[in-house]
């Protein structure tokens, strides 16, 4: 896919990896949307990619992923602004096993209701032009990360519904790739807050240090990843695993074969 005059929807694209992904994608041609519940800093994002890359190729609406009325007027806007959607990437996130509840919400059903509310716009089926959807998950999404169970659960949740979610298009005919994102620990706010997130884990801190001494990337590192599984068409059900001495896409077994 060439990204020249596509347009693209990036949730929590104000900061981290969601601001690294928005600048490759306008760097490659792309009309980008910036959503995030943090006004202050997509504002602030909007303006300083607007100088760099033009006043006319991205758009900043305040918007929180746990609100499906939000949502559905953000991706209204991006229609009426851009004249559709042809990808995007359901990147908003948290990490707080104190609050994991909202972890959920964010992690999973934010995902979930991005691409729901997205498929009415993109899907060949109901007049929209196909496209591509890459959903950040992590590491922690094909391996569990015993220090924050319920982030580990909603990874896994994403890796599986994405797939899901290929092979549903594919058998459908949406015309709509499905792709993850599993990235190891990348040099982030969210990072740097981990260890005081662990809430009723936070005894097990040492033990997650010793999985991030294994190595941090930079946030440019995924966005790089992000442009591969974005512009590869035949990438669809695919986990990209990226970590600081390693890239490859999860080898997941194919179907049991039945017994002889
Ligand atoms: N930092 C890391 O080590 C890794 C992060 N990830 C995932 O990458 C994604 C981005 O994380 P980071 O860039 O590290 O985090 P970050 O905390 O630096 O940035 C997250 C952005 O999402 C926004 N956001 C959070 N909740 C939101 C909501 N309900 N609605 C709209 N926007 C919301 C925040 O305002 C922020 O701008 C997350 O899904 C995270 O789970 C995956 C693997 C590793
Ligand atoms: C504490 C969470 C910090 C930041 C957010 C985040 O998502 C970071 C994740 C980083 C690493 C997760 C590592 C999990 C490792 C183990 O569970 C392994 O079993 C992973 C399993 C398969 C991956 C394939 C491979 O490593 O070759």
């Amino acid at each position: 896919m060439a990204l020249s005059g596509k347009s693209a929807v990036v949730t929590g694209a104000a900061m981290g990896i969601g601001k690294a992904m928005s600048e490759i994608l306008l760097q490659n041609g792309a009309k980008v949307v910036l959503l995030d519940m943090n006004e202050a800093a997509g504002k602030s994002l909007q303006e300083a990619l607007s100088k760099q890359y033009g006043q006319d190729r991205t758009l900043f609406l305040i918007c929180n992923v746990e609100s499906e009325e939000q949502m559905k007027a953000a991706f209204q806007k991006t229609v009426e602004t851009f004249g559709g959607i042809d990808i995007l990437c359901n990147n908003a996130g948290m990490l707080n096993e104190s609050e994991w509840e909202k972890t959920v919400s964010v992690n999973l059903l934010g995902v979930i209701r991005g691409t729901y509310v997205a498929l009415q716009h993109m899907n060949k089926l109901t007049g929209g032009r196909g496209g591509v959807i890459v959903n950040t998950a992590s590491l922690a999404g094909l391996g569990p990360l015993p220090s924050c169970p319920v982030y580990t659960a909603t990874k896994h949740a994403v890796v599986g519904f994405t797939r899901a979610m290929a092979g549903a298009s594919a058998a459908s005919g949406y015309g709509i790739r499905f792709n993850a994102l599993c990235p190891g620990f990348v040099q982030t706010d969210l990072l740097s807050n981990i260890l005081a997130r662990l809430g009723p884990f936070s005894h097990l801190e040492a033990l997650t240090q010793t999985f991030m001494d294994k190595g941090v990337i930079n946030t440019s590192d995924v966005a790089k990843c992000l442009l591969e599984l974005v512009t590869d068409e035949t990438k669809n059900g695919e986990a990209l695993i990226v970590k600081s001495d390693l890239k490859m896409y999860m080898p997941f077994p194919t179907e049991p074969k039945t017994p002889k």
